[in-house]
C-alpha cells in the first residue's frame, strides 16, 4: 500500500513539474524569471564600461561606431528585446532592425556574457572586469569580422572618378560578370582562382615584406571587352572602382594624396595607359612618380587590400621597366574574335547554341577574318528578334570587311599612333566603315589578319595569362 502511495506521490510531483514547465514556457514567466537571474548576476559583479562614440575628437565618424551599429543591430537579441525600432535600408529594399537610446542588448562570447547600450550617440559596452582581460580584444577583432561580412555582402558597389583634384562618387551598377563576358574558360577560372587566392593571401604577402597589392595589365584591341572585364572583376570581389583619370592629375603629390584617398578593398584601375604616355601633352606627374604610384608604395601606409588594373590597346613602344615583373603581375590580352568567341556570343546575345549558319561562318573565321566581339555582339543586338537575321548580318560584315574591321583599324592605328576612326555605329558597327577604309589599310590589316590567323586559339598565344 505504502509502495502504491509513493508512486502515486512521484507521479503526481512528474506532473506538477511538468505543467509548470509548460506553463512557464506558453507564458513570459521563464522568459521573466530568466531576466531577474541575469539581472542578479550582473549586480553581483563588478563591471568594467567602454564608450565608442559616433564621432571623433575632429569631429569625423568614428570608423569603430559604424562597426559596433552594424554588429549590435546584427544580434539575434535585437530581434528578441521587448522593443526595438525598424527602419527601411538606405540602399536596398531590406528592413533594418536598430537599437533603441538606453535599451540593453545581451550578447554572449567566448562564454562571457557582454552588454551594449546606446546612450547619447554613443555605444557603451559593459564586461565584467573578470572577463575583461580574456575576451576584450578577440571581441573587438570579431565585431570587426562580423561587421566587415555584413557590410561586403550588402554592400552597394561605388565608382569613383577624379575630377579637378578630387574623387566624384557615384553608384556603380555596371552589370558586367564573368558569365557575360566571352573568354577562353580556361582563362576565366584562371583568373578567378589568381584574384580569390590574393584575396585570402593577406598574411602570406605581409610575411614576405610586400604590398598586399596584386596588379592586372589587360591588353589588346578596342572593342575586346577590357573595360567590361574590370567591372566583372568589381561585382566578382564587391571592390569600389576608383578610376585614375591621368589626364585630370595635376603632379605626382595631388596623384598621391588621390591614391592616399582610396579605400582599401579597392580596385585602381588606369585605362588606356599607353594613350597617356605616349601623349605628348602629359601632365605634371613626373615618370617616378608613375612608376611609384603603380608599385603602390603609399597604398600601404593606410590599408593596403588593392588590386590595380592597367588597360592598354598595345604594349608596343612601352618601356620595359613599367611592365616589370613585380610591377604588373598578370598580363593579359584581349584577342578580336575567333569561332569559339563568336559562339560564346551567339550563345549570350542571341541564346542560339548551334545554327546551320555556324558552318558558314566557321570557314569565314578560317578564312582570316575577325572583328571584335564589340562589332560582333552590337549587330547580334540590333538583331536579337531573328537570329537567322542577326548571323546573316554578322557573315556580310565579315566579308564585307574581308577579313577586317574597325577593330583592326584601331589596332592600326594605335600602331600609328594617328586618331582612332570613328566609334560603331547604332546600326551595328561592322559595315558601317566598310567603304571609307584606304587600300593601303586593307593591306596593312591583311598582315594583321595573317598574324592574328596563324594563333591556334585566340586566347591561348601570348593572350593567355602570363604571370611575370
Ligand atoms: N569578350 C567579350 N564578351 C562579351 N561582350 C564583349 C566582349 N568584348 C566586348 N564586349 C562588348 O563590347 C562592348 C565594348 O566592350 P569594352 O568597352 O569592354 O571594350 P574595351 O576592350 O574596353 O574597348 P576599348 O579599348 O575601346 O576601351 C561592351 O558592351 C561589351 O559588352
Ligand atoms: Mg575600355
Amino acid at each position: 500500500m505504502f509502495v502504491v502511495n509513493l508512486f502515486l506521490i512521484i507521479f503526481l510531483i512528474i506532473c506538477l513539474l511538468f505543467l509548470v514547465r509548460l506553463l512557464l514556457h506558453r507564458t513570459a514567466l521563464i522568459y521573466v524569471l530568466r531576466k531577474w537571474v541575469e539581472r542578479i548576476d550582473d549586480q553581483i559583479h563588478v563591471h568594467q564600461q567602454f564608450r565608442v562614440p559616433e564621432l571623433n575628437e575632429s569631429g569625423q565618424e568614428n570608423q569603430l561606431y559604424r562597426k559596433v551599429q552594424l554588429y549590435v543591430n546584427s544580434l539575434a537579441s535585437v530581434e528578441d528585446s521587448d522593443y526595438t525600432n525598424l527602419f527601411s535600408s538606405e540602399e536596398s529594399n531590406d528592413i533594418v532592425l536598430a537599437l533603441e537610446d538606453d535599451q540593453i542588448i545581451r550578447d554572449t562570447f567566448l562564454g562571457a556574457r557582454v552588454m551594449w547600450v546606446r546612450i547619447d550617440r554613443s555605444f557603451v559596452l559593459k564586461i565584467k572586469k573578470k572577463d575583461k582581460r580574456r575576451i576584450l580584444k578577440p571581441y573587438l577583432q570579431h565585431i570587426h569580422t562580423i561587421s566587415n561580412d555584413i557590410e561586403q555582402r550588402g554592400k552597394i558597389l561605388k565608382l569613383h572618378m577624379n575630377t579637378n583634384g578630387k574623387w566624384r562618387s557615384i553608384q556603380f551598377n555596371h552589370p558586367s560578370t564573368f558569365d557575360t563576358i566571352v573568354v577562353h574558360l580556361d582563362l576565366k577560372n584562371k583568373i578567378k582562382s589568381d584574384l580569390e587566392n590574393f584575396v585570402n593571401s593577406k598574411q602570406y604577402y605581409h610575411k614576405l615584406g610586400r604590398v598586399w597589392r596584386r596588379s592586372y595589365l589587360l591588353y589588346g584591341p578596342s572593342g575586346t571587352g577590357k573595360s567590361s572585364f574590370i567591372a566583372a572583376i568589381a561585382n566578382f570581389l564587391s571592390y569600389d572602382v576608383y578610376n585614375f583619370d591621368l589626364s585630370q592629375i595635376e603632379d605626382d603629390d595631388n596623384l598621391n594624396l588621390l591614391l592616399l584617398q582610396t579605400k582599401c578593398k579597392s580596385l585602381i584601375v588606369v585605362e588606356d595607359l599607353d594613350c597617356y604616355i605616349s601623349e605628348k601633352s602629359r601632365t605634371g606627374i613626373s615618370s617616378s612618380g608613375l612608376l611609384n604610384f603603380m608599385d603602390g608604395i603609399l597604398c600601404s601606409s593606410c590599408c593596403d587590400e588593392r588590386i590595380m588594373i592597367f588597360t592598354m590597346n598595345s604594349k608596343g613602344g612601352i618601356d620595359f621597366d613599367l611592365l616589370r615583373p613585380g610591377r604588373i603581375d598578370v598580363h593579359i590580352y584581349f584577342p578580336l574574335c575567333d569561332f569559339n568567341s563568336f559562339k560564346g556570343l551567339a550563345s549570350n546575345y542571341l541564346g542560339v547554341k548551334e545554327h546551320k549558319l555556324f558552318q558558314q561562318v566557321e570557314e569565314i573565321f578560317q578564312g582570316g577574318a575577325t572583328m571584335s566581339p564589340a562589332e560582333i555582339g552590337e549587330l547580334m543586338l540590333v538583331n536579337r528578334s531573328s537570329p537567322s537575321r542577326a548571323l546573316k548580318s554578322v557573315i556580310t560584315a565579315l566579308q564585307a570587311n574581308g577579313g577586317g574591321g574597325k577593330a583592326a583599324m584601331r589596332l592600326r592605328d594605335s600602331a600609328e599612333s594617328s586618331p582612332a576612326p570613328s566609334s560603331a555605329t547604332e546600326d551595328g558597327g561592322g559595315a558601317a566603315w566598310k567603304g571609307t577604309v584606304p587600300k593601303e589599310f586593307r593591306k596593312l590589316y591583311g598582315m594583321l589578319r595573317l598574324r592574328s590567323c596563324n594563333r591556334p586559339e585566340s586566347l591561348d598565344h601570348e593572350s593567355d595569362m602570363i604571370e611575370r
